[in-house]
């Protein structure tokens, strides 16, 4: 007998109007997701077609106008630490070291529920799953930009949050540094089973990290595209993963919606060092995607 899967989260129909001088914007029309416990699903679409908006609705940070967010049935209304964000920019205190940033966010989570023992064991190693328990105790502006992302996600996983929203978390790094944390990610998905949203402008990252790409239509009013299914054996090694068919038909799918069938002025997705050639004029500009965090 096969077992049906309950819906974790549920994206449900989620259209969302912004006032502007001109009158309400319709950025999202009838946006509809189910995702799974523990899957890890990427959107990809052109600059400005809805992603963070999508992203914000389930942090509960924005409002839909019509439809909502159900997690394990509950909607979503409001900010809550079963859903934790990371941005692309780390947004730490930089007064705080990375140990104090972690404990901020643990402290809200779990104050009176464990002892400060407990706590500073937690911290340490959620700081240790990112592999920055050698610099816990250094300050923001005395560590690298791929560290500061780093303990941006132990803070975001030390919450224990059931949803992981990441907003673009590897963006601003280089790719070497981007390549790690990616590998990293992965690790620490596997060992929590997290369920995972991440926005990403990077094909390859999409197809190297996901269970499903969701590829989102050209705004206004934008919704689901298409899905691209990644029927790739876990644990990923990207390296053997960039001869393997099944890659090469995910990335060719979402290249081909991006390009061809929602192919416009101008595109902000990266395909990682790889030049990618215009399809046709209708791709005039690409947003650089290894520009170095501060
Ligand atoms: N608070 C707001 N008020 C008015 N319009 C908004 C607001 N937030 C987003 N928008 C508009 O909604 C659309 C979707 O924006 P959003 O930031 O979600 O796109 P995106 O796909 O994440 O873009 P990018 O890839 O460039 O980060 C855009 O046209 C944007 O200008």
């Amino acid at each position: 007998m096969t077992t049906k899967h309950t819906d974790h989260l549920l994206i449900s129909q989620v259209s969302i109007d912004f006032p502007t001088p001109q009158g309400p914007f319709r950025a999202l029309d009838k946006v509809d997701l189910r995702i799974e416990k523990g899957e890890f699903v990427s959107i990809i679409g052109h600059s400005g077609c809805g992603k963070s908006t999508v992203l914000n609705i389930v942090a509960g940070l924005y409002q839909a106008t019509e439809g909502g967010v159900i997690l394990d049935g509950r909607e979503v209304n409001e900010p809550g630490p079963e859903r934790a964000v990371v941005f692309q920019n780390h947004s730490l205190l930089p007064w705080l070291t990375a140990y104090e940033n972690v404990e901020l966010a643990v402290k809200q989570v779990f104050k009176g529920k464990k002892s400060k023992a407990e706590m500073r064991e937690w911290i340490e190693h959620n700081l240790t799953l990112v592999h920055m328990d050698h610099a816990m105790h250094k300050r923001p502006d005395e560590i690298s930009g791929g560290m500061k992302q780093r303990v941006g996600i132990a803070r975001a996983l030390a919450m224990q949050p059931q949803v992981l929203l990441l907003d673009e978390p590897f963006g601003a790094l280089d790719a070497l540094t981007r390549a790690h944390l990616q590998d990293s990610m992965m690790e620490i998905q596997a060992t929590l089973g997290n369920t995972v949203i991440m926005i990403t402008h990077d094909v390859d990252e999409a197809v190297l990290l996901s269970d499903r790409i969701v590829m989102m239509s050209n705004g206004p009013a934008a919704s689901v595209g298409d899905i691209v299914q990644v029927n790739l054996p876990r644990p990923r090694n990207r390296v053997a993963m960039a001869e393997s068919v099944e890659y090469m038909r995910c990335r060719k799918a979402v290249l081909s919606f991006l390009y061809e069938r929602h192919g416009r002025k101008t595109v902000s997705v990266s395909v990682e060092d790889e030049e990618v050639q215009p399809a046709r004029d209708n791709i005039v500009t690409l947003k650089p995607s290894t520009a170095k965090a501060a």
